[in-house]
């Protein structure tokens, strides 16, 4: 059998940053409106601080205003609760998004729920996360929504297809579940409990892995043909003899490749469309809260 397709979440995420490019670059001439994206950091996690970078990078070439606020991994939570007030308020600032994780002295739920619901731009907010379980106009969690985006460009109609996610996070598992339910999949969310995962997984037409343990879904898990989005990323050493580490997904990529239909890679899949996202989410939360309608992006 010849090997998976691979899906370009490089390529797929330059195009939807270019479509996005353009709608900003209308609003700007016909509204002089600009939609700023405020990233928060606290502390100096240095993965965090590579996210950041990018994000800042990918949200000025978007056209859009980038607002990083970098704070130290001691501040009160009270200051980073303050900061978010005036970022609620700030006309300019249209989406926020607070790098997760926080340091353990500050509740980060209570950091989300301090966000006006309409510029989470993550869709942590618990109006959100009700919004999106109940069908409304939700902003919905860039991971989860960049993967069905990759799913329905490889599948067209998701109809019927048996999805299985692994892993129940607030952050990929339980949006993704709700988005593929949307799309009238027959979801099972498996987890840590979940006895005979490979009987589970066994089922599936799409695979999202979401657990965070590198290379755990093994090739023999998968239907022969199936699409496996896999969402984990894991820095992890080289086989010896080589030094210095590489970034493996939840999925064993080598003997998935063999039996799976289409996968994505990592990196190179998922990563990149969770940016483009968020660039959406931000243009989506600066059309709405400017009551302006928006084209399908
Ligand atoms: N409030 C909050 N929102 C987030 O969306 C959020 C967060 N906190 N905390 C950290 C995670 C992680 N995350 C990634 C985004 C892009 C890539 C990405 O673009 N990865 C590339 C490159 C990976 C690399 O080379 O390091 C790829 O997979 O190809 C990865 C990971 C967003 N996160």
């Amino acid at each position: 059998m010849t090997d998976a397709t691979l899906i370009d979440g490089n390529a797929f995420s330059a195009g939807l940053r270019d479509r996005i490019r353009a709608q900003v670059h209308t609003l700007r001439e016909t509204r002089r409106i600009t939609p700023g994206l405020a990233v928060v950091l606290v502390g100096e996690d240095p993965a965090s601080q590579v996210y950041v970078r990018s994000k800042h990078k990918r949200t000025v070439e978007t056209g859009m205003e980038s607002f990083v606020h970098t704070l130290p991994a001691d501040t009160p939570e009270d200051e980073l609760l303050t900061l978010i007030a005036g970022l609620n308020r700030d006309p300019q600032v249209h989406g926020i998004l607070v790098q997760l994780p926080l340091p353990r002295h500050i509740d980060a739920q209570k950091v989300i729920e301090a966000i006006d619901p309409a510029k989470d731009v993550d869709g942590f907010h618990p109006v959100n996360v009700g919004r999106l379980a109940a069908g409304g106009e939700a902003l919905v969690p860039c991971t989860p929504y960049g993967s069905l985006l990759l799913l329905k460009d490889r599948l067209g109609d998701l109809s019927g297809l048996e999805a299985v996610v692994i892993g129940r996070s607030n952050i990929v598992g339980k949006p993704m579940a709700q988005l593929l339910l949307q799309e009238n999949c027959t979801v099972t969310i498996a987890h840590s409990r979940t006895r005979d995962l490979p009987a589970v997984v066994r089922r599936a037409d799409i695979v999202v892995a979401a657990v965070g343990k590198p290379e755990m879904v093994r090739g023999d898990w998968l239907k022969p043909g199936c699409t496996v989005i896999d969402v984990g990323i894991n820095r992890v050493a080289k086989p010896a003899p080589e030094e210095g580490t590489r970034l493996v997904g939840d999925v064993a990529f080598a003997e998935a490749v063999t039996v799976a239909g289409a996968i994505t890679p990592v990196p190179g899949g998922v990563g990149p469309m969770t940016i483009a996202c968020l660039l959406r989410n931000t243009l989506v939360a600066c059309a709405r809260q400017n009551r302006l309608p928006l084209d399908a992006i």
